[in-house]
């Protein structure tokens, strides 16, 4: 059975979809856009479930699928935003990158986004003292990549950047936004330079979104869509993380689409 649910904007149609009668008890949302049709991670938990097994039960490393989901962000911005399209003089960025694992996937972002001819710039306020963020960092030094000591005025940003890629909240993220990213974020919604955000808007509750939230233009969803991405309004929204074993993907539904020949992303 499938029944049309909402009606969302131009080319896009969420449906959900029982599966009951195949003796499973979720109701999937799904995601149709004039492309593609995915399913959609529908709960925090689901998403965190998923995250957590590919490590425990599929042997994955967390550097390892870092570097597969900042590869998949870097590449889907070259597609989005290729460097004969940028307005600037020069292919500059601003890469934001928060304390968790989103954060991670920012600095991997911006270390391969340097090695396709961009100039990024990095801001990373908060530092876990772990060495998988420490190496990272080292990483993106010895690329010659400038960080920042503090957040720039959206004055300064639109000057000075192309683009912003926001890396500072994923999926664990929760609650009121506390400093310093209450102020990042603040300034990031002042600014008209267009927004590539990784894996779900920053300060947008997983699930419900938010109104009043950052309205990016770009949105890379990793392994599957959350529940918010039914409400990104953006241009561009790409799917990448192409890392998902087969046994985890049927457990979970996820239905994902077949990626192009060997890319690493998928424009949904
Ligand atoms: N399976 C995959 O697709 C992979 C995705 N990856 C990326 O990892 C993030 C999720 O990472 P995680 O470390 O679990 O959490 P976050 O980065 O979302 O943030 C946790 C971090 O943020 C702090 N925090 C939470 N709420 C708040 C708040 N209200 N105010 C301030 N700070 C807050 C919290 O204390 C933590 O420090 C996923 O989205 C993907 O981007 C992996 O890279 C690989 C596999
Ligand atoms: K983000």
């Amino acid at each position: 059975m499938l029944s049309v649910r909402t009606l969302f904007g131009i080319g896009f149609l969420v449906t959900q979809q029982s599966l009951l009668g195949q003796g499973h008890v979720r109701w999937p949302l799904q995601l149709t856009s004039t492309r593609q049709t995915v399913l959609i991670a529908d709960l925090q938990e689901e998403a965190q479930h998923i995250d957590e097994e590919l490590f425990s039960e599929y042997g994955f490393s967390v550097d390892q699928l870092m570097e597969l989901a900042g590869l998949s962000c870097a590449t889907a911005i070259t597609r989005a935003y290729p460097i004969t399209s940028l307005v600037k003089g020069r292919p500059s960025l601003l890469v934001i990158c928060g304390p968790g694992n989103n954060g991670g996937d920012g600095l991997v972002c911006a270390r391969h986004l340097k090695l396709f001819g961009y100039e990024p710039t990095i801001l990373y306020p908060k530092r876990p003292n772990k060495p998988l963020f420490q190496g990272l960092t080292t990483q993106c030094q010895k690329m010659e990549i400038p960080f920042l000591t503090e957040m720039p005025e959206a004055e300064v940003i639109e000057e000075a950047y192309n683009l912003v890629i926001d890396a500072i909240f994923g999926f664990s993220f929760k609650g009121a936004v506390r400093e310093p990213f209450d102020s990042i974020l603040d300034v990031l919604k002042k600014t008209t330079v267009p927004i590539a955000s990784v894996d779900i808007p920053s300060g947008w509750d997983v699930e419900q979104g938010s109104a009043d939230g950052l309205q990016p233009d770009m949105l890379i969803s990793l392994t599957a869509p959350k529940k918010s991405a039914l409400l990104f309004r953006g241009r561009y929204h790409f799917l990448g993380g192409r890392f998902v074993p087969p046994g985890l993907e049927r457990k979970y539904q996820l239905n994902l689409p077949q990626y192009p020949g060997t890319d690493c992303v998928l424009q949904l």
